[in-house]
């Protein structure tokens, strides 16, 4: 039976999509900077990939080489490490260097003392290592992709996770067949059905791999510039545009029976306190008042700052009674924090009006208007109030 492909082709061409995968990752990693920390990380995972198939390749043209055979499965081990470091650096933050450094010295160490003449040992050590790695790696990318919303609303961590999986599952068949296979059929060179489809279902998992992380990065990124786009750089509440969409949306499903109320907030003399202490000081004023009502919002709740010192939150599911109540809790928070600045306490107090979406309301902007009357009429009253 003549055989598909010869398995040294398919070695060259794992090394191949690993060297081309490198380039990319370390074009992402220095000069675009997208990524930076992830891409170096899959850029030494690959460049790691190749430089153990060489090693790995040249024990069996040099068999008595023992160095080379061991520095080959320590690079396997640390490429499965690598990759499993790049995507916790992608999906979580923090990366277990030193766990992941540990296990991989502990390989090492452990093929130092199995027999270097029996090829199943560093077969059974590096694959099974592998495994593990890759097994831990993808465990930990399916629970973040799972509890990541920002990814969440729009992927799924299955299809995500699977080259991962794949790689885990490959490394630990390699594995099992070191149990079972005699010692000469584990030498990849060998161009049998076995080695023929795990080294296929190596270039698959290791493409799908790249594939899965480019497209994870590059989602991060748009993420970013959405963010960036909806975002009021100086309190990272919701800018006026991004306001008025959620308050659009809120108001089309208010159509469908679910209601809302508004709250506007406007910080009291606040001229004042920038020409006293200077914009400087306006500015810390106005994020230390984001930063003491966020407390009171829910997580299903909107801040936008519609512009200047002026704010407004969009509460879902809220009526007018609980609007007043959140909007009091606001009030009296704000006041009860004055601003520190040079050594000096500046009274910070903001004026409050809310509404309710009503069923004449053809338009959230009309509630939004019924808001902006009763915040006048607070500041008419004497400011450092709510009316609705
Ligand atoms: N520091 C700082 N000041 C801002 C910012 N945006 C607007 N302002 C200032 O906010 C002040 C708003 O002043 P007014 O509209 O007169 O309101 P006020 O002094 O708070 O008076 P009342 O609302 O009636 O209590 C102006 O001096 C603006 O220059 C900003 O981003 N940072």
């Amino acid at each position: 039976m003549s055989l598909p492909s010869h398995s040294l082709t398919l070695i060259a061409a794992i090394g191949a999509c690993a060297g081309i995968s490198m380039t990319v990752w370390l074009a992402f990693a220095l000069p675009a900077r997208i990524a930076p920390r992830a891409s170096l990380l899959m850029a030494c995972a690959n460049g790691t990939v190749m430089v153990s198939l060489v090693f790995r390749l040249m024990r069996s043209t040099h068999p008595g080489g023992a160095l080379i055979g061991w520095t080959g499965d320590v690079l396997a081990v640390a490429s499965a490490a690598l990759l499993g470091m790049a995507v916790t650096a992608i999906t979580r933050r923090r990366v277990p260097w030193r766990r992941v450094c540990a296990t991989v010295a502990a390989v090492a160490l452990v093929l130092l003392i199995a027999p270097g003449d029996d090829l199943r040992w560093p077969v059974r050590i590096v694959h099974g290592a592998g495994a593990c790695l890759m097994l831990a790696a993808g465990i930990g990318a399916w629970r973040q992709l799972s509890v990541d919303t920002k990814l969440g609303d729009r992927l799924t961590p299955a299809p995500l996770a699977l080259p991962i999986f794949l790689l885990a599952i490959l490394m630990a068949v390699r594995c099992a067949a070191s149990f079972v296979l005699p010692p000469e059929h584990l030498d990849m060179h060998r161009p049998t059905p076995f080695n023929i489809a795990l080294l296929w279902g190596g270039v698959v998992a290791l493409l799908m791999q790249n594939a899965t992380l480019a497209f994870l990065v590059l989602m991060r990124l748009i993420r970013r510039i959405e963010r960036l786009l909806e975002r009021d750089p100086l309190t990272d509440t919701l800018n006026r545009s991004a306001f008025h969409q959620a308050l659009n949306h809120a108001h089309a499903w208010f159509r469908r029976d679910r209601g809302y109320a508004l709250v506007m907030i406007d910080m009291d003399r606040f001229k004042q306190l920038n020409d006293t202490l200077g914009h400087a000081a306006g500015d810390a004023a106005l994020r230390q008042m984001v930063a003491v009502v966020q407390p009171c919002l829910r997580e299903v709740d909107r801040f936008g700052r519609l512009g200047g010192e002026e704010f407004c939150v969009l509460l879902p599911d809220t009526n007018i009674a609980g609007a007043a109540l959140v909007a009091e809790r606001m009030r009296t928070l704000i006041h009860a924090e004055p601003l520190r600045w040079l050594e000096q306490d500046w009274p910070l107090s903001a004026s409050f009006g809310i509404a309710e979406a009503a069923a004449t309301d053809t338009r959230g902007d009309e509630v939004l208007a019924r808001a902006d009357q009763a915040l006048y009429r607070a500041k008419h009253l004497g400011r450092n109030l709510v009316q609705a």
